[in-house]
């Protein structure tokens, strides 16, 4: 255990840590906080591996990827954003060039609420006039849809914080989304696709065809619910949908079409049917691993008979039939029915699993570490000689630490029993922050000030002491 001393410090560990502005910011080290142990094959059944114990590798990495991705913040002013637009503070660019929506350039901003102090997604229209206010309640209406496969929409403004004139929609922000023209249709993806075809010998770039009946459900679904609810996406297309983690995926960019080319509602029939149609070309698209695939539709629709199931084909030849008004997403629920009851299982599946994985962090595997080396260096009898130890010594301020985090008393003597202070002194001396306090002597004859980085430079030393005399 001596190398899990988990000492980085980490925004996961302290949230405030970034926000003070005394610790500078440092990226996460989340490859160096757990190494990877060797696999063991030959175990007894009542032994146990010690990673057994704790939330597995890639799945503990893309946690705290996302905690960071929301944690982290550049100095608005450094990069010319508004210090706060509306009750949003803490912008964030995140991409690096400008979208379209019509002519107008968007940009997207990660921000926090002054509100609620969650972070939100802010896509910005550049240099729009709204001219007509009515067109605003069309944000209404979409704020009304929860789906898990839509990013939801919190809220609509205009603004001149940017020195223009703009108009602001407000998301859900989701960390280290990609969106789905990322993940299938960028050269990064055709190389990756490219490195993995090599890797299995095969001469073609599919999709797995489960892969593309999750995509086809969760579309369906968030369709389903939309249609239903009297309105249209109209922007289905790979750069509109966010991947929110493997195979996951969120319609985004809702209501932005709505007040931009605000209409009262009166072509909602065809702009239905051109979701259907958009939905179409999309699977075309994945499916064939091209964007032009559906401008040559004889020779895409070979491609999808000769590597893909018919079913898959059928949903496919219906979504890019003619436009009729019995042409609805009630008639693609129908027939996606095969790769729905998969779907299910497979959700179900990874539930349960991230069920387990959840019940063995119940216990808060860092902490219990920490508090583990705390006890196998406290109270050692072995210790009892070692001048260190003694009044005088460098580690007496462990012991005094100890009574600090578990034995303080109150006014009148009664014990203080306190979660939350010993889990802010753990995580503080986890994180070693400079902060310092002040550890009082059981005859309350003396005192030590000290930070809690030299608390846990000291239980380091002490615990490497320990380990290195068992060899
Ligand atoms: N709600 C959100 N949560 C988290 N990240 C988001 C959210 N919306 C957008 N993003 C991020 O912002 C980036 C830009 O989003 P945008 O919708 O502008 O897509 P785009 O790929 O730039 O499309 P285009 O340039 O064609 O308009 C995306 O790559 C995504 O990573």
């Amino acid at each position: 255990m001596g190398d899990m001393s988990l000492m980085q410090p980490t925004a996961a560990m302290d949230p405030y840590y970034y926000m003070n502005s005394a610790y500078p910011r440092q990226p996460l080290q989340y490859h160096m906080y757990a190494p990877l142990l060797p696999h063991i094959s030959n175990l007894h059944p009542h032994q146990k591996t010690l990673q057994s114990f704790f939330i597995p590798e890639n799945l503990r990495e893309q946690l705290f990827k996302r905690n960071e991705a929301t944690i982290v913040s550049t100095p608005a002013r450094e990069v010319g954003l508004p210090l706060e637009v509306h009750v949003y503070h803490s912008l964030c660019l995140l991409e690096d060039k400008p979208g379209s929506f019509f002519g107008h350039s968007s940009w997207v901003y990660k921000a926090t609420s002054r509100v609620d102090g969650k972070s939100y997604a802010l896509l910005r229209i550049e240099g729009f006039r709204l001219v007509n206010e009515l067109a605003m309640k069309a944000v209404e209406s979409w704020r009304q849809i929860k789906h898990c496969s839509v990013v939801s929409i919190r809220e609509a403004f205009t603004t001149r914080a940017f020195g223009d004139s703009s108009l602001i929609f407000v998301y859900d922000y989701h960390p280290c989304a990609m969106t789905l023209f990322d993940a299938h249709f960028s050269p990064q993806a055709h190389t990756a696709m490219m490195a993995q075809r090599q890797a299995i010998g095969s001469n073609t770039m599919l999709v797995p065809e489960t892969t593309l009946w999750s995509y086809i459900t969760q579309i369906t679904s968030a369709l389903k619910v939309i249609h239903t609810a009297g309105l249209a996406l109209r922007t289905l297309e790979p750069s509109k949908i966010l991947m929110t983690g493997k195979n996951r995926l969120r319609l985004n960019c809702s209501s932005i079409f709505d007040v931009l080319q605000y209409d009262g509602g009166q072509n909602l029939a065809r702009y239905q049917q051109e979701d259907l149609l958009s939905f179409g070309k999309l699977v075309v698209a994945l499916a064939c691993n091209s964007l032009q695939s559906y401008h040559n539709l004889p020779s895409s629709f070979e491609y999808i008979s000769r590597f893909y199931s018919p079913e898959l084909k059928n949903v496919v030849l219906y979504l890019l039939s003619k436009p009729l008004p019995t042409k609805n997403i009630d008639e693609v629920v129908t027939l996606i029915a095969p790769g729905l009851l998969h779907e299910v299982n497979c959700s179900q599946y990874y539930t349960d699993t991230l069920e387990s994985e959840l019940s063995r962090e119940l216990e808060n595997g860092r902490l219990v570490r920490l508090m583990s080396k705390l006890g196998f260096v406290n109270e050692r009898p072995e210790f009892d000689d070692d001048p260190r130890w003694a009044e005088t010594g460098d580690r007496y301020l462990i012991k005094l630490f100890r009574d600090y985090v578990f034995h303080q008393v109150n006014n009148n003597g009664v014990p203080v029993v306190d979660m939350a202070h010993v889990l802010t002194c753990l995580n503080k001396l986890d994180a070693g922050v400079d902060e310092k306090i002040m550890l009082v002597s059981r005859d309350e004859q003396s005192c030590l000030v000290v930070s809690y980085k030299e608390v846990k430079n000291c239980i380091s030393s002490a615990f490497n002491d320990l380990s290195s005399t068992r060899k």
